[in-house]
């Protein structure tokens, strides 16, 4: 790709005979934003190891804008890396550890002052630089540790679980704050997250993993909407996964009705996954809805309602902001675009 900066190609990587990356392909634009999403232990930090070097692919190239840098050690790399676990200097200052990568690299004492305190400024930590290490929050060390890999002008920057430490109402914040400086400075940052929301949030492109494989790669907007297959939307979101059969290109059987949906390019007879999103189910008054169920629970959440509805057997998950008390029975509508087909999972 023309404006790649990171390049991942038929990537596979073992652990004691353990494939744990399989035939991993990547492209990262400059500037871009891209979040490495997936479950725990599904090879999204091997991924980032093999990108910064601290990791070696047993297969497969890693380019650095257009670069073949397999042989690069970690520290010639133009990229730099930031860790759940802050890794400040206790015995230094605010500034000295903002300091410490211009400092290695000899770099005149009035420049150091200045880059740092351009840091101070972007991070609002202005008259923090004299401050010691333990009298700062989690939220502002980790700016810190972030400001520390950022002052020594990096062409990427690694993140690896950054705002894991934080409480939720901080990472909200902070999440709004490093997405706001990464466009600000124009940096392309490779995230790893295991939270769909904060890779919602903040992502341009968003890498759904799983055991070692991609699933799927695409904007939010893309994924959240169109995920490919039961797993991207199961772990993106909530889903109620259905078995189905494909009738025509546009006709799905499932739950002993027949549906129009969107999606072709299935088989008649196939069986396929059906999958339909809480928030695209309504209720609606017995008779009028196209399925028919009894409500097993609701909860109010705030901007909706989530009730448990059970139709042949079958519960669903619904939010809506109508709702009907447990033990009524109700109806169900749907359009066919809130109906996705999906190749059959395992
Ligand atoms: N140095 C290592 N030696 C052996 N196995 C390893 C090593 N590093 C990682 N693994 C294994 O590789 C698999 C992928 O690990 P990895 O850390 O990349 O996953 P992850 O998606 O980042 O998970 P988490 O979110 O829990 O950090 C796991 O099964 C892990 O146990």
């Amino acid at each position: 790709m023309d404006n790649a900066i990171i390049e991942l190609n038929n990537i596979t990587k073992k652990f004691d005979g353990e494939t744990v990356l399989d035939d991993i392909t990547l492209s990262v634009k400059k500037n871009e934003f891209v979040t490495l999403l997936g479950p725990s232990g599904c090879g999204k930090t091997t991924t980032l190891r093999i990108i910064g070097g601290f990791e070696t692919p047993d297969e497969g190239d890693v380019f650095f804008d257009g670069h073949l840098i397999n042989d690069v050690p970690p520290f010639k790399r133009q990229l730099n890396t930031v860790f759940q676990k802050y890794s400040l200097f206790p015995h230094m200052n605010v500034f000295e550890n903002i300091a410490f990568g211009l400092r290695i690299k000899k770099m005149d004492e009035r420049l150091i002052t200045s880059k740092v305190e351009k840091m101070l400024e972007l991070f609002n930590l202005k008259n923090y630089g004299k401050r010691r290490i333990d009298q700062l929050s989690g939220g502002q060390q980790q700016r810190i540790a972030i400001a520390r890999a950022l002052v020594n002008e990096p062409k990427v920057l690694l993140l690896d679980e950054p705002l894991g430490a934080l409480d939720l109402k901080l990472r909200k914040e902070m999440q709004q704050e490093l997405k706001a400086m990464q466009k600000q400075i124009g940096i392309t940052f490779i995230y790893v997250t295991h939270d769909q929301e904060e890779a919602l949030t903040m992502s341009d492109t968003i890498v759904v993993m799983n055991d070692g494989i991609i699933q799927q790669m695409g904007s939010p907007i893309d994924i959240y909407n169109e995920p490919q297959n039961a797993f991207v939307a199961d772990f993106i979101g909530e889903s109620n996964i259905i078995d189905g059969i494909m009738h025509d290109d546009y006709l799905v059987e499932f739950l002993g009705k027949k549906f129009e949906c969107l999606d072709k390019g299935f088989g008649k007879g196939e069986e396929v996954d059906v999958v339909i999103r809480p928030e695209d189910l309504d209720i609606t008054p017995t008779g009028q809805g196209k399925l028919e169920g009894i409500v097993k629970s609701v909860t109010f959440k705030g901007v909706h309602y989530e009730m448990r509805i059970v139709v042949l057997g079958y519960e669903f998950l619904v939010h809506s902001t109508d709702m009907a008390p447990a033990g009524s029975t109700v109806g169900l509508t749907l359009t066919p675009d809130d109906i996705h087909i999906m190749e059959k999972g395992e």
